[in-house]
């Protein structure tokens, strides 16, 4: 048995821009995902994912097909949909490892769907569990590599390498193309979340934000301007200035809205944050619902998500310097 872990993200600039080959800056934050992995005797590959929810019901299938015993009463196409991310994941174990059976768990403290990385977060722990169960050990930038793979496969072919660099890494990166590094010393940021309760569908936003960016040469503008607001936030994350990456993270979350993919509650959030004093506040993620982050020191911007309608959780976020780590073999 081998239990692998890896951490969800916050972006403090650049998401959605990033598809199109601008920088991004983002966080590993402290909500892992956890996947246990155990060798079985037979060829069967199993996996169980109790906060995979739909409809309530929870998915436990066996060979990519929903297995009978899990008696879901739901079509098939919205589990298969559901369950991409694991199916490729197995995918890319079994192009490095000789399987015979085994059977997946997978436990998270990342909402699905949310803005912080919940995809990318399964597929990395879960493609290091597997192939460590099968004596293989991969690097963190060979499980990232591979982690893309299936962002990209699962996205339609619209995938940056960010949430899956970030989230085998660990600790802060910058992505651009295909240039992903590490920041060495990353600032520690008072980051605060507050979450609506709500998904979003990660492929469904990022088409919706092509189709505008080729329909209209300002939607286009508008993805490069958020390009320069992070390259102006560089500077700033080198200075640990937060009331100018604040001032940034507000003109980053404008553009965002601009382009589609906030929502009313998202909006609302992100204003009850900056009138309660943050240094500033943006969704984060894909958007259409799910998480916002702010920059605020004081408790005054938690306090108030508290007693904003919309928002159903608020807590905050610590940088993660593990990406994904071996929990036991
Ligand atoms: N605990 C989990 N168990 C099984 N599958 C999960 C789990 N968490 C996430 N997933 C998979 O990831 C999908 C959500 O990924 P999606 O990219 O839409 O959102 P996200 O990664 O949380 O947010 P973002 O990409 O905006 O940061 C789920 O539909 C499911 O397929
Ligand atoms: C919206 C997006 O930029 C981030 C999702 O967390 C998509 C991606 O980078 O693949
Ligand atoms: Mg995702």
């Amino acid at each position: 048995m081998t239990v692998s872990s890896a951490p969800g993200k916050v972006y403090l600039l650049g998401e959605h821009a990033v598809v199109y080959g601008e920088p991004a800056v983002l966080c590993a934050i402290d909500r892992r995902a956890t996947v246990t992995a155990t060798a079985r005797d037979d060829d069967r590959i199993r996996v169980q994912a109790r906060d995979l929810t739909i409809d309530g019901f929870s998915v436990e299938y066996g060979d990519g097909v929903v297995d009978e015993s899990a008696n879901i009463d739901v079509p098939h196409p919205l589990i298969e949909a559901a369950v991409g991310y694991v199916d490729g994941a197995i995918e890319q174990v079994r192009e490095v490892v000789d399987t015979t059976g085994f059977t997946i768990t997978i436990e998270s403290d990342i909402p699905l769907g949310a803005g912080l990385g919940s995809s990318a977060a399964v597929v990395v722990a879960a493609i290091d569990a597997a192939t460590r169960e099968m004596g293989v050990e991969l690097t963190p930038e060979e499980i990232a590599q591979r982690a893309y793979r299936v962002e990209y496969d699962v996205q339609d072919g619209q995938a940056s390498r960010a949430d899956t660099f970030c989230s085998a890494m660990g600790k802060a990166v910058r992505v651009e193309g295909d240039d992903c590094r590490p920041i060495e010393e990353p600032p520690e940021l008072p980051f605060v979340v507050g979450f609506d309760g709500s998904a979003g569908d990660t492929g469904t936003l990022v088409a919706g934000v092509r189709n505008l960016k080729e329909e209209y040469e300002f939607a286009a503008d508008t993805v490069r301007t958020i390009g320069d607001i992070v390259r102006t936030g560089e500077r700033a994350i080198t200075t640990e200035d937060q009331r100018e990456l604040g001032r940034l993270m507000n003109f980053n979350h404008g553009l965002l809205s601009a382009l589609g993919v906030s929502s009313r509650s998202l909006d609302a959030m992100v204003w009850a944050a900056r009138d309660a004093g943050a240094f500033g506040a943006k969704l984060t993620g894909a958007g259409g619902g799910g998480c916002i982050v702010a920059l605020d020191p004081t408790p005054d911007t938690a306090t108030a998500l508290q007693y904003t309608p919309g928002c159903e959780e608020t807590f905050r976020a610590e940088l993660d310097h593990d990406g994904v780590r071996v929990e036991s073999e």
